[in-house]
C-alpha cells in the first residue's frame, strides 16, 4: 500500500484538548506536536483537534471555567487531552472544583489509572532501584469519583472565631466494587498477577471498613491474582524500601493521589507521571493528562518536562485501539531520554523544546512498518 492509500483509509479521532494553566498550556502543545508526528509516521491514524480554551483566565474574565453546554461539547469526541488548571490567583479550591473535578464526575470517569516505571535513559533516588529499573513497575488505579473527594460538608461561622468545617467523605458499595473489580482485572492482565489494596480502615472504621469487605468478596473471583492489604502509612514504606513487592494497587481517591506523587518522585520525577481518567463503560469519553499541576514556580520559563504529557498522550493512543502506535510512541520518548534529552527536574540540560523536538526526531527515524 502507498503512504497515500493507507492516508485515505486512515481512522480519524476527535480529540477535545484542554492546556489550561501554567505549564499545562507548554506541555499540552508539546503533546499535540509529538501525536501529529505520531499520526503522520503511522499513516493509520489522524486527529482532529477541538481546542478548548478553559482556564483561569478564562474564569477571570466571564466567571466559569466550563461555559454552557460544555459538557455536551466533550461528549462529541473520542477523547479528552488536559493539561494543569489552578493559577495562584484563584483559590485552588475553586479551580479545582470548576474544572477538573466536574469534568472527572460528570463524564462518568470512575477510574484513574497512573501507572509508574523508570524509563530508559532516566534514574530513580532509590539506590535498590538504580541498581536494577525494572525493580519499580507499578499501576496505581485511583478511585476517581467519590471518597474524599465526593464534595459534601460545610463551612458555619464563616469568618469568625467560631468557623467550623466539615469535610464528609463518602464510600458507596458500587463506588468501591467498581473500581476493585477494574483493578483485579488490571492487575490479572500484568505478567505478575500481584494486587495490593490499600486503605486507612484501623482508624477510619465506617467507609475504609467497607473497602475491605468488598475486597475480600472480589477478591474470591480471582483466584489466579496474588493480592494482599496495606494500610496507607506502612505502605508508603514498603514503596520505599520493597519496589519489587508491588506490582498493581488500588486504593481510594485521596490515598491515590498521595501515593501517585511518590511514585512519581521514586521513579525520577513528578514530571514524568501520567494518568487516565476512563469511563470503562466508554459512554463518555476519557480523558488523559500528566499528574502534574499548573507548576507556577517554572511556567513560562520553557522547562516543563513534556514527558508526563507524551506518556499520558500513548495512554490516550492505546484506549483508542492504537497499541502498537502508543509503544512506538514511548519507545520514542525513552530513546530520546538515553540520548540525552532530559530536562533539569531529570538531572539533564534540555528544554520543553528539546525534549519535543527529540521525540519527534525518533519518531521520524522509525519505519511505517514498525509502526
Ligand atoms: N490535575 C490538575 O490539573 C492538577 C494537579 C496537581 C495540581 N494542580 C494545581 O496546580 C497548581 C500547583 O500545584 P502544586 O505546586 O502543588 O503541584 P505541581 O505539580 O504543579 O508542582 C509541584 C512541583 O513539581 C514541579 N513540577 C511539576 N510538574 C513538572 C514538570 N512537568 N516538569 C518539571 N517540574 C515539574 C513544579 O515546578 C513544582 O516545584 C495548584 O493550583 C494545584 O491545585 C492541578
Ligand atoms: O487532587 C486532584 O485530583 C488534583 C491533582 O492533584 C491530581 O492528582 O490530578
Ligand atoms: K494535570
Ligand atoms: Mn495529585
Amino acid at each position: 500500500m502507498s503512504p497515500s492509500t493507507i492516508r485515505t483509509t486512515a481512522r480519524l479521532y476527535r480529540i477535545a484538548s484542554i492546556p489550561g494553566d501554567g505549564i499545562g498550556t507548554e506541555t499540552t502543545d508539546a503533546a499535540v506536536q509529538v501525536l501529529e508526528k505520531l499520526a503522520e509516521v503511522s499513516g493509520k491514524f489522524a486527529f482532529e483537534w477541538d481546542h478548548v480554551d478553559w482556564n483561569s483566565k478564562t474564569y477571570r474574565e466571564i466567571g466559569s471555567y466550563i461555559p454552557p453546554g460544555g459538557i455536551e461539547r466533550l461528549k462529541k469526541s473520542d477523547a479528552i487531552f488536559f493539561g494543569a488548571c489552578g493559577w495562584p490567583d484563584i483559590p485552588d479550591h475553586i479551580s479545582l472544583w470548576s474544572l477538573i473535578l466536574p469534568l472527572r464526575h460528570r463524564l462518568n470517569q470512575y477510574v484513574n489509572v497512573r501507572p509508574t516505571r523508570i524509563l530508559r535513559g532516566t534514574s530513580s533516588p532509590l539506590s535498590s532501584c538504580v541498581a536494577d529499573p525494572s525493580a519499580l513497575d507499578w499501576v496505581i488505579v485511583r478511585e476517581n469519583s467519590e471518597g474524599e473527594y465526593a464534595g459534601q460538608g460545610g463551612t458555619t461561622h464563616a469568618g469568625t472565631p467560631l468557623a467550623v468545617g466539615t469535610e464528609v467523605a463518602i464510600f458507596t458499595r458500587p463506588g468501591i466494587e467498581r473500581v476493585m473489580r477494574f483493578a483485579f482485572d488490571t492487575a490479572a492482565g500484568r505478567p505478575r498477577k500481584l494486587l495490593t489494596m490499600v486503605t486507612k480502615s484501623n482508624a477510619q472504621r465506617h467507609g475504609m471498613v467497607l473497602w475491605d469487605a468488598v475486597y475480600d468478596e472480589v477478591r474470591a473471583e480471582y483466584p489466579d491474582v496474588a493480592a494482599d492489604r496495606m494500610l496507607v502509612d506502612a505502605m508508603t514504606c514498603r514503596m520505599v524500601l520493597r519496589p519489587r513487592s508491588l506490582d498493581t494497587i488500588v486504593a481510594t481517591n485521596l490515598h491515590a493521589d498521595i501515593l501517585s506523587d511518590l511514585a512519581a518522585a521514586l521513579a525520577g520525577s513528578i514530571g514524568i507521571a501520567p494518568s487516565s481518567n476512563l469511563d470503562p463503560t466508554r459512554e463518555n469519553p476519557s480523558m488523559f493528562e500528566p499528574i502534574h499541576g499548573s507548576a507556577p514556580d517554572i511556567a513560562g520559563k520553557g522547562v516543563a518536562n513534556p514527558v508526563g504529557a507524551f506518556w499520558s498522550a500513548a495512554e490516550m493512543v492505546r484506549w483508542l485501539g492504537q497499541g502498537e502506535a502508543a509503544d512506538r510512541l514511548m519507545e520514542a520518548v525513552e530513546n530520546a531520554a538515553a540520548k540525552g534529552a532530559r530536562t533539569k527536574d531529570l538531572g539533564g540540560q534540555s528544554g520543553t523544546k528539546e525534549v519535543t523536538d527529540a521525540v519527534c526526531k525518533e519518531l521520524e527515524g522509525m519505519t511505517e512498518a514498525q509502526m
